[in-house]
């Protein structure tokens, strides 16, 4: 079975085939670094890592090349809102967004070209499209001409006379532009100076590139004229990738990618996580526990002046939220603590939805994720907590047992159908509920009737294929955290006492077992039908 993969190019799913044998070459939008991380952000950067790690797992060789966006009116404003530079911004915010991927275990890329790295690119491109009639000079500036491209809008299906006027993306001087554009459809490819911003030297005078140029040059400079995959967010189908096309595709006569992807957002209450609508949290935030899922009704404070963010207040002081709280030598409280998410659960937050179905930002949907987690850390962690016993060679592990072949294939199948994630952990969930209750009975009777070969096999397979989605059990995780509190297994058990109990009607014990759990962390929803969920706070 081929992997195959929906392209928006051609708005229908098809097998993959790279342009190499066995060589896959991507490359992933990245952000524009003037704030934390947010959620939606997040997810953009698990999926396209999941991605990655599954053509790995698939045997491509894959170079995976991922921008930061360094100049910005964003960037801008920020340094002036904080008395700084735009590369002190820059720099300090590609900081944070290592520190939080490397938490929620996203592979580094191959290579994070940066727009003022790039100069060299950004301007031999625009030369090659001003000499080929493609863009045009004008006042300072210089902008790419959209009626020349006779593809202009193959990506985004939208049609030029349809399109918004001005349509930039970014935050532009929209007034000034709009008088040196031969068509309101046009976009910047060069701006001129403006007082106190940072320029470089040209032969259309000084100034820095628009924002969607940088792209353009990178994937040449990276990886060549034509890739096999381009990734990213679906709201930068339009503009940004319709202008990547234009630009890339006029100057070399050849397809820019042969796949585009875009994940679909996370949202809240429908709407797209975002700064500007102050409805994010910030990563940091999530896996600190400082967060309230509230956010419509309760929204961050807004910012000091326009655009800005929940951690801009305390971005002067040299903080988020959370370093300001710690940084006075406070420990997490309570409540942060049973707030705070693993940085697994988040990814399994991500993975738990298709990359191209919206995901809405919900308590309850971290909850669900979080419990998630658990069973599958269970599962994961079984190995180095029952292996000995069971008489395995931990450490020869790989050596020793084979996957299950049968639950390769079905997690390949599912991951090969467009990369469901939900199917694929429908997969990991099955083994990790098994391991659960074997490690239970192992803990209560000292002994299974199943084979230790075959409970090898079970726990090989899941470590291997939750591997491929990025799931792992953190190194310095103590082996003993998934037997903190209890096992997915021993709260089932209880529930059914509970039930037996009631039954038998003896409501006493049905409560103390209800407030057993509940002092161990665990609700129970009583359904209409009989049945009860649970949760862990
Ligand atoms: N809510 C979201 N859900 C999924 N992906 C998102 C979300 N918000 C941003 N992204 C993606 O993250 C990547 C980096 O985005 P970028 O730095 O341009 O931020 P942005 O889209 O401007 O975010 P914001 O609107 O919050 O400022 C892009 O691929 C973008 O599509
Ligand atoms: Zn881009």
């Amino acid at each position: 079975m081929p992997l195959t993969l929906y392209n928006s190019l051609t708005r229908r799913e098809s097998p993959f085939e790279p342009l190499e044998p066995g060589k896959v070459r991507m490359y992933c939008c990245g952000v524009t670094v003037y704030d934390y991380c947010h959620v939606g952000h997040a997810r953009a950067y698990i999926v396209w890592d999941m991605v990655r790690r599954y053509l790995m797992w698939r045997g491509y060789d894959v170079r995976y090349v991922q921008n930061f966006t360094d100049i910005d009116d964003k960037i801008l404003n920020r340094a002036r809102e904080t008395n700084s530079t735009m590369e002190a911004v820059a720099e300090r915010f590609i900081h944070e967004y290592f520190v939080d991927m490397e938490k929620l275990n996203i592979l580094k890329a191959d290579e994070y070209p940066r727009a003022t790295h790039t100069m060299d690119g950004i301007k031999r491109l625009i030369h090659e499209l001003e000499n080929k009639g493609y863009a045009y000079a004008s006042g300072g500036d210089v902008y790419y001409n959209v009626r020349q491209f006779a593809d202009y809008g193959k990506l985004s299906g939208r049609k030029l006379e349809e399109m918004q006027a001005g349509a930039s993306g970014r935050l532009e001087t929209a007034e000034i532009e709009a008088q040196k554009k031969q068509d309101s459809s046009d976009f910047a490819l060069w701006k001129s100076t403006k007082p106190g911003e940072p320029a470089w030297d040209s032969s259309w005078g000084k100034g820095r590139p628009g924002w969607h140029i940088e792209c353009s040059a990178m994937v040449r400079d990276c990886l060549g004229e034509t890739i096999d995959i381009h990734c990213g967010g679906s709201d930068l189908t339009f503009p940004h990738h319709e202008n990547e096309i234009a630009q890339s595709e006029a100057a070399t006569g050849k397809s820019l990618a042969n796949y585009w992807m875009h994940n679909a957002f996370v949202t809240v209450n429908g709407k797209k996580m975002s700064k500007s609508l102050h409805n994010f949290i910030t990563i940091r935030d999530l896996l600190d526990g400082n967060w309230s899922g509230d956010l419509e009704s309760n929204p961050p404070q807004p910012p000091l002046g326009k655009g800005g963010s929940k951690n801009e207040d305390s971005l002067g002081k040299g903080g988020s939220k959370n370093e300001d709280s710690l940084g006075k030598g406070g420990s997490k409280s309570e409540s942060e603590k049973s707030k705070a998410v693993e940085p697994m659960a988040v990814r399994l937050f991500v993975l738990m939805a298709q990359y191209r179905s919206q995901i809405d930002f919900t308590e309850e949907a971290i909850a669900s994720a979080k419990n998630g987690w658990h069973t599958l850390k269970e599962g994961l962690l079984f190995g180095s907590q029952h292996g000995s016993k069971l008489g395995w060679d931990v450490e020869k592990i790989d050596e020793l047992t084979g996957e299950d072949n049968t639950l390769v294939q079905q997690f390949q199948a599912a991951m090969d159908n467009d990369f469901n994630t939900p199917g694929a952990l429908t997969v990991l969930f099955e083994l990790a509920k098994e391991l659960g209750k074997e490690g239970n009975v192992l803990v209560h009777q000292g002994q299974t009737e199943t084979s230790p070969e075959l409970l090898q096999q079970k726990w090989v397979t899941l470590v291997s294929l939750a591997g491929v989605l990025g799931l792992e059990v953190p190194p310095e995780s103590d082996s003993n955290d998934a037997v903190d509190g209890l096992s997915d297994a021993e709260i089932e058990a209880m529930i059914q006492q509970r039930k037996d109990a009631r039954k038998a009607r003896d409501f006493a014990e049905g409560d103390r077992i209800r407030n057993e759990l509940k002092d161990n962390g665990i609700t129970l929803i009583d359904q209409k039908d009989g049945t009860t969920i649970w949760h862990r706070s």
